[in-house]
C-alpha cells in the first residue's frame, strides 16, 4: 500500500506526536536553525576581527620602523583596520547552546515576523532572524499581554503597532537542541531517548506508566528523573499580572503581595533587571541593592539573578547589610554580638510598639550623638521598668507582661563590665577553664560587654532620626520577606535610598517574628507612602493539593477566598507512627529510595526544630546527596538537605517531607500555624506529612491514612 506524503514523511524521533504536534517541533527546528547559522555567521566574523587585532599590531610594528615616506600609508591602513573593527564590534552575543527561550510571531498588515525572546539581542536581517532582550519594551510588551490568535495594538518607537498574534511558544533549548515546546495549554518534550512526546504522556513514561505517576504513599512524581527535558526559563513565564508589576515606572515604589510560591521574588528581581537595563546610568550594577531576612534566600535570590544578568549579586542578607550600615554611620564595625538573644527580649526589641514610641519620642540634641551616647541610651531604656512597661501596653497584647523583666535582666548583664576588665591582673592562663573555654564561656556572664543583634537597627535609627546616614546610597532597592523586616530596619534602608525606586514583596501569612506592622507602616517607615500595590493572585510553586492544605493550616487567620492554585498535583501524604524512631526509619529508607530513581531531584526534610534534622541526618549521613543544611547553608544541588524552618524561607525544592508534625511541634497557635505553613509551602511537587506521635491539631481536616493499610516501606 503506498503512503501517504505525511506518513512517509515522518521521523522516528517525532512518531508518537499528533500532525499538529509534530508541525509544531518541526516549526520550531526550523527556527532554531535559522537562529544557529546566523549566530555561527557572525561569529565568523568576529573570528575574522580576531585577524584585524594581529593585523592592526603589525601595522604598529610596521610604523616604528618604517620610513617618513612609508609611514602615512602604514597610518591609512592602521585607520581603515579600526574603522571596520568598530563597524563589527557589537554587543555580546547569545549563547548558541541557549540563545532564546521564548518564540513570537507576529503579523502586522501583510507582513509575518518572527522574534525570538532572550538576554541579549541579535539582529541579522538578510536572515529574517531577530532575537530580542526580554526587557526591551515594545517585543515584550507583545509577548507578556497577549496570547496566541489575539488582537493587539502596542506602541512602537515612532508609532503604534497593529496586528495579530499568529504564534506565541515557550521553548527549552538545551545545549543547542530543542528539547521542550510550549504553545498555549498544548506542551510537547523530547526524551532522554530523543523522541518527542506530549507532555502527559512523558510524564507517565518517567513515573512507571499511567495512573502510578504520583500515587500516594510513593515519594517521587518523576520531576527528577534522568532524561526529563529542563523546564522553561521562568521569564519566558511571567503572567500578564507579574509583566506589569515587572514593567512598573522605576520612581514609583512598589508593593508585591501574594500567597506563598505566587512570584513575588521572581517579578521583584524581573522588575530590578528591567530598570536596570532601561537606564544603565541612573541604575549601575553597584547601586542596586538586595537586602533579605535569610541566608539561604540571599543565596536563592543571588542564584536567580544570574542569568538576568548579575553575576555579582548585589544581595546581602539583613544582618550583612545592618554591619555594613553600622560601620558607615558610627565608623567602626558593630562591637561582639550576643548570639542568643533571649526570645521576649529579642520579639520586644523588634516590635512595631517600640519603634512607634521611640520615634515619637522628643529629643533635644541638635547634632548626631556619638555611639557611646547612643548605646548609654537604649542600656538606659532597656533597665527602664516603667518605659518597657509603656511598650508592653501600646503592644495590645502582643507581648507577655513577662517580657520587661527578661529585657531588664538581660541588659543589666550586657551593661556589667567584661569579665575580662575585671580580671585584668590575674595571669591569662588562669582565666580559662579546664575545656579551654573563656571563664565566662556559656554562663550568663558571657553577655556582658555585647550587644544583640537586634540593637544594631535600633541604633542605626536613633542615629538617622537625628542626622542622618554615611555611606553611598542605593539607586534602585528590593526588600523581600518584608514581612520578617522591623520597621526599624525599613527606616535605616529607606534612609539609605537615594531616590523612590524601591520594591517591597512580602506575605503577612509567612511572618516568623513579631516585627509586622501592617504593610501601610511598612511603607512609611520606609519612606514609600504611596506605593503601587500588585497583589500576586496565583500560587505557581504549589499544586492544588498542596496549596490547599496550606490555606486550611493557616485557618482562621488565613487570607479570604481559597488559594488559586496554577496546577493539578499528587495528593499529600500523611503517614502516623507510635513513636519518632519508627517515622524516622521509614522515612530515611523512603528518602535512599527516591535518590536512587530520581537522581535529579531535590527534597527537603523540614523539621521543626535543628536538633530534629540533626537526628534525621545522621541516619542518612553516609549518602552524599544528603546534606545538612542549618543557618542557611543551602547548595541548591539535586539531592536531599535535611533542615528547619527557620532556614527555609523563601525557598523551594520538588518534594518536601514534614517529619514532626505532632501537636507539640505545631501547637493550635498562630505562631505555629504560620511555620508549618512555611514548611508545607515550600514543595513544588510533592508534599508528604509524618506524624510521630499525637498529631498536631493544624492537621484537622487531613484524614491521616487508614489503619489497616499503614504506611508502605520505603522500599
Ligand atoms: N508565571 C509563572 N509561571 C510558572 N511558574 C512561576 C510563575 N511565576 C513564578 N513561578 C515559579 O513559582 C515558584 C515560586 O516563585 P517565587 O519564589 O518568586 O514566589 P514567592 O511568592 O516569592 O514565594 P514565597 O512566598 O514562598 O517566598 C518559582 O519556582 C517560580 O519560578
Amino acid at each position: 500500500m503506498a503512503l501517504n506524503r505525511t506518513e512517509r514523511a515522518v521521523a522516528p524521533d517525532l512518531a508518537e506526536l499528533s500532525v499538529e504536534e509534530r508541525a509544531l517541533v518541526e516549526e520550531e527546528e526550523a527556527v532554531l536553525a535559522a537562529v544557529q547559522a546566523a549566530l555561527e555567521a557572525r561569529r565568523t566574523t568576529l573570528r575574522a576581527e580576531g585577524d584585524l587585532v594581529s593585523r592592526l599590531r603589525d601595522l604598529r610594528d610596521e610604523a616604528l620602523e618604517a620610513t617618513p615616506k612609508d609611514l602615512p600609508t602604514v597610518f591609512q591602513e592602521m585607520g581603515l583596520v579600526r574603522a571596520v573593527m568598530e563597524r563589527k564590534r557589537g554587543d555580546a552575543l547569545p549563547d548558541p547552546a541557549a540563545p532564546y527561550f521564548a518564540h513570537l510571531r507576529v503579523r502586522e498588515g501583510g507582513e509575518v515576523r518572527d522574534y525570538c525572546l532572550g538576554r541579549h539581542t541579535f539582529v541579522d536581517r538578510a536572515a529574517g532572524v531577530r532575537v530580542v532582550d526580554w526587557r526591551f519594551a515594545p517585543v515584550a510588551g507583545l509577548f507578556y499581554r497577549y496570547r496566541e490568535g489575539e488582537e493587539f495594538e502596542e506602541p512602537f518607537p515612532g508609532r503604534v503597532s497593529a496586528g495579530v498574534v499568529d504564534a506565541r511558544r515557550i521553548v527549552v533549548i538545551e545545549r543547542g537542541v530543542l528539547t521542550r515546546v510550549s504553545a498555549g495549554a498544548r506542551t510537547v518534550a523530547r526524551g532522554g531517548d530523543g523522541r518527542w512526546r506530549s507532555a502527559a504522556a512523558e510524564t507517565a513514561a518517567l513515573a512507571g506508566g499511567e495512573g502510578t505517576a504520583a500515587r500516594e504513599g510513593a515519594l517521587g512524581t518523576g520531576a527528577g528523573a534522568r532524561g526529563r527535558a529542563a523546564a522553561p526559563d521562568i521569564t519566558a513565564l511571567l503572567d500578564p499580572e507579574q509583566f506589569e508589576a515587572v514593567a512598573a515606572p522605576a520612581d514609583r515604589p512598589l508593593l508585591v503581595l501574594g500567597s506563598a510560591g505566587s512570584g513575588k521574588t521572581t517579578v521583584a528581581l524581573h522588575r530590578l533587571a528591567r530598570i536596570a537595563f532601561d537606564d544603565p546610568r541612573r541604575f549601575p550594577p553597584g547601586r542596586l541593592q538586595v537586602v533579605v531576612p535569610e541566608v539561604g534566600l540571599a543565596r536563592l535570590a543571588a542564584r536567580l539573578l544570574e542569568p538576568l544578568g548579575f553575576d555579582k549579586a548585589p544581595v546581602r542578607t539583613l544582618d550583612t547589610w545592618s554591619r555594613g550600615a553600622f560601620q558607615s554611620a558610627f565608623g567602626a564595625p558593630p562591637p561582639r554580638l550576643f548570639g542568643d538573644t533571649p526570645p521576649l527580649a529579642a520579639r520586644l526589641k523588634r516590635h512595631p510598639a517600640l519603634f512607634e514610641i521611640l520615634r515619637r519620642r522628643p529629643h533635644v540634641a541638635r547634632e548626631r550623638p556619638s555611639l557611646s551616647r547612643l548605646r548609654r541610651e537604649l542600656g538606659d531604656l532597656f533597665v527602664d521598668r516603667g518605659f518597657l512597661e509603656t511598650v508592653v501596653k501600646a503592644a495590645g497584647g502582643d507581648l507577655p507582661t513577662t517580657a520587661i523583666e527578661e529585657t531588664v535582666r538581660h541588659t543589666r548583664l550586657q551593661l556589667a563590665p567584661p569579665s575580662d576588665d575585671l580580671l585584668a591582673g590575674v595571669d591569662p592562663d588562669r582565666r580559662e577553664t579546664l575545656d579551654g573555654k573563656a571563664i565566662d564561656e556559656d554562663t550568663p556572664e558571657a553577655a556582658a560587654g555585647t550587644l544583640d543583634p537586634e540593637d544594631l537597627p535600633i541604633l542605626l535609627f536613633l542615629s538617622a532620626l537625628r542626622g542622618g546616614v554615611g555611606g553611598r546610597r542605593s539607586a534602585h532597592l528590593v526588600v523581600d520577606e518584608a514581612e520578617d523586616v522591623s520597621l526599624f530596619e525599613l527606616y535605616v534602608l529607606g534612609k539609605h535610598l537615594a531616590g523612590r525606586s524601591v520594591t517591597l514583596a512580602g506575605d503577612e501569612s509567612q511572618q516568623t517574628f513579631s516585627s509586622y506592622a501592617g504593610w501601610p507602616e511598612a511603607l512609611a517607615a520606609l519612606g514609600a507612602e504611596g506605593a503601587a500595590t500588585v497583589r500576586l493572585e496565583t500560587t505557581y510553586r504549589c499544586p492544588r493539593p498542596i496549596a490547599e492544605l496550606a490555606h486550611a493550616i493557616l485557618g482562621p487567620i488565613a487570607p479570604a477566598g481559597p488559594p488559586r492554585a496554577g496546577r493539578d498535583g499528587a495528593p499529600v501524604s500523611r503517614f502516623d507512627f507510635p513513636t519518632e524512631a519508627h517515622a524516622h526509619l521509614f522515612l530515611v529508607g523512603a528518602i535512599r529510595d527516591l535518590l536512587e530513581r530520581e537522581p535529579r531531584a531535590s527534597a527537603a526534610v523540614v523539621c521543626h526544630a535543628p536538633d530534629v534534622a540533626r537526628g534525621i541526618h545522621r541516619l542518612l549521613a553516609d549518602l552524599p546527596e544528603a546534606r545538612l543544611a542549618l543557618d542557611g547553608k543551602f547548595t541548591f544541588r539535586p539531592g536531599v538537605d535535611v533542615t528547619d524552618v527557620a532556614s527555609v524561607k523563601g525557598l523551594e525544592f520538588d518534594y518536601v517531607i514534614v517529619p514532626d508534625a505532632t501537636a507539640r511541634a505545631y501547637p493550635d497557635a498562630e505562631e505555629a500555624r504560620r511555620r508549618l505553613h512555611v514548611a508545607v509551602t515550600r514543595a513544588a511537587h510533592q508534599l508528604w506529612i509524618t506524624v510521630p506521635g499525637a498529631p498536631s491539631p493544624l492537621l484537622r481536616g487531613m484524614l491521616p491514612p487508614p489503619a489497616s493499610s499503614g504506611p508502605p516501606t520505603g522500599r
